[in-house]
């Protein structure tokens, strides 16, 4: 039986709001009668109803129409005339597109297994190689990171085709996100050398001159015109946020002298910050534009490719977002680029709520956060962004050193395996490697740990009934918004207190699935929706299966259609309660699948 709650709303919408029961299927006296108790269990709704009764159950001998591109359009779907376009249901199942590895982990395990939490994996030599990259969408590779601090054009063109080309021959929905260089003040590139090793009491010249060939010994190169102007003797400079670091010691022209005071290892193009009685020195910084105009260049690469995420580095404030928002608009009409703010700088902190607002998303980019602030704030920091994006409802990345001892060992520290469960306890939507994908031995374990480390701490959360409970304010400004918001709210509080096995959304734009998201209910919410892009943008949201189909706005024609094509395809199964909600119809439905 199908029981469902629906919302009407007068015309003007601003009378009132009405609650009403209303079935969409044939009425029936239970449905009639529907009142909602929320002390229903899971067994005794599945008691209630059995197949034979089910009004959907009669779907199964119905037809759907194909369009010539192959998609499947809804209008007249049950209508007893069928035509030569028309072709039997049951034989398209491949008219639903679901990840590959989504799909073999729901057959396997069922719904509860799914993981949750969505994985980022930054590409670099060691992955981009269509075979790594495919093994890296087979070890769960939700969104391939390209960062644009490193490689040519070039490489960056085959990595996108490379992930393109895997979407499209194997079935998978991996995204990309082009992240921005940003116009902080970084070291060169080491002249070919993939590192080099700075020891205890060296002196390194650090120059702003133009090396025509090779690099003088212990010498780096400084992007940065003004750095020997605006160092001074006695500061400190700081290589990755503290990684390696140096005294000034001395200035002769364009060269600065300093003396290594802590060793490590300089990598290519590595930042540099600098340091004066305690203080990070930053007046020059913040005359630095956010989006350099090599940026602006690679923003243009990325909108060609058509990428699906920008993440915009050194964020200061909201107005560079929504200038870059105009200019993506302006320059591709009808652009679903979504924008990522990376939080990794103290101006960032200090508008943290406009940016966010301003922007798609964000991500904790510790790296460079911890080079800007003092290290035992970047937790702290980490919590509050995660928690004000999914507030604000934009999706949230924690990145960088999840699990760094792993670009040289097979095995994660304890302590690594301590920070990513705390992110995934914090219920963050993605979790990033960035040097153990790009450059590291392992970059295949590495992303099995966040996989492993991530399943076990959800199902642990699950176990535990740990909800902790989270004021989700509102974010929509009409009264239309608040309707979808407090029906996605309810969804998923219904879905925990009955322990439905899934919550399906219909979701045009992905706006609903995202909403459905912030929740983070128990069971994982199936987002159909009609576009290969929206489907990729999904797949960074925490709990979100986007599966990419066809649809029309009868609601009832759509679940039939999406139950005929999962029960093909194994993906559900008879009995299975699901709940249901559309952003076409103000609605939420409880059923059992036929
Ligand atoms: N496209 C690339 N080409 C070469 N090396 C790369 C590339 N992308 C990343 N790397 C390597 O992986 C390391 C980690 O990547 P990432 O964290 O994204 O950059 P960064 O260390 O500059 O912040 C980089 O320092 C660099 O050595
Ligand atoms: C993710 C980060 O940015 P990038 O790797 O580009 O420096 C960071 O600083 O943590
Ligand atoms: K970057
Ligand atoms: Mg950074």
């Amino acid at each position: 039986m199908t029981q469902s709650l629906q919302i009407f709303t007068s015309a003007t919408r601003s009378p009132g709001i009405s609650l009403s029961k209303h079935s969409l299927s044939k009425p029936s006296p239970s449905t009639a009668a529907f009142r909602f108790p929320l002390s229903f269990t899971k067994s005794s709704i599945r008691a209630s109803s059995s197949p034979d009764s089910n009004p959907l159950s009669s779907a199964f001998t119905s037809q759907v129409l194909v369009s010539e591109n192959g998609s499947t359009g809804g209008g007249g779907a049950l209508s007893s005339s069928v035509t030569r376009e028309f072709v039997p249901v049951m034989s398209d199942s491949t008219a639903i597109e679901v990840d590959t590895v989504t799909e073999a982990e729901l057959k396997e395990n069922g719904f509860r297994s799914t993981r949750r939490t969505k994985l980022v994996c930054t590409i670099g030599p060691v992955t981009c190689g269509f075979e790594q990259l495919e093994a890296l969408a087979v070890g769960g590779m939700n969104v391939a990171r390209i960062n644009m601090c490193h490689g040519t054009r070039d490489w960056h063109r085959m990595v996108i085709e490379r992930v393109r080309r895997l979407n499209e021959e194997k079935g998978y929905a991996v995204a990309i996100m082009m992240d921005t260089e940003g116009s902080e003040i970084h070291m060169g590139d080491l002249g070919g050398a993939s590192s080099a090793k700075a020891e205890d009491g060296e002196i390194w010249t650090f120059s702003v001159r133009a090396f025509d060939s090779t690099l003088p010994e212990r010498t780096i190169n400084v992007n940065y015109e003004g750095f020997a102007e605006d160092v001074r003797v006695g500061d400190d400079l700081l290589v990755d946020g503290g990684m390696v670091r140096f005294e000034v010691i001395e200035k002769i022209g364009p060269d600065v002298k300093c003396l290594c005071t802590d060793p490590g290892l300089l990598l290519p193009r590595a930042n540099l910050t600098f340091w004066r009685d305690g203080h990070l020195v930053r007046e020059r910084n913040a005359m630095l534009p956010t989006i350099s105009s090599k940026d602006w260049l690679d923003i243009d690469f990325g909108i060609a490719e058509g990428v699906d995420f920008l993440a915009i580095s050194f964020v200061k404030s909201a107005e560079v977002i929504k200038h870059l928002k105009s200019y993506i608009a302006a320059r591709s009409r009808g652009s679903d680029i979504s924008i990522l703010a990376k939080i990794e700088s103290l101006d960032s902190l200090n508008n943290l709520e406009e940016i966010i607002l301003a922007s798609d998303g964000a991500m904790v980019a510790r790296g460079d956060l911890g080079a800007q602030i003092p290290l035992e704030q970047v937790p702290l920091v980490q919590q509050k962004v995660v928690q004000l994006c999914r507030q604000l409802n934009k999706p949230v990345i924690v990145a960088s050193q999840l699990l760094e001892s792993m670009i040289e060992y097979p095995t994660p520290t304890r302590a690594e395996v301590a920070d990513i469960s705390e992110a995934v306890r914090q219920r963050s939507d993605a979790l990033m490697l960035s040097g153990e994908s790009a450059m590291g031995q392992y970059p295949d374990k590495a992303l099995a740990v966040l996989r492993n480390v991530s399943l076990r701490i959800e199902k642990w959360w699950r176990e535990e009934k740990r909800h902790e409970p989270m004021e989700l304010p509102e974010v929509g400004s009409s009264s239309s918004d608040s309707i979808l918001e407090e029906i996605c709210n309810s969804a998923a509080k219904m879905a925990n207190n009955l322990e439905v096995d899934a919550i399906f959304v219909y979701t045009k734009t992905g706006h609903m699935a995202s909403l459905l998201s912030r929740c983070r209910p128990d069971c994982p919410i199936f987002a159909f929706t009609e576009t290969t892009s929206v489907r990729r943008r999904l797949n960074l949201q925490w709990g979100l299966i986007p599966f990419r189909m066809s649809f029309s706005d009868d609601m009832e024609n759509n679940l039939n259609k999406i139950f005929l094509l999962l029960k093909a395809r194994n993906l559900i199964k008879s009995g299975d309660l699901v709940i249901a909600v559309s952003d076409m119809l103000q609605s939420i439905q409880v059923m059992n699948v036929p």
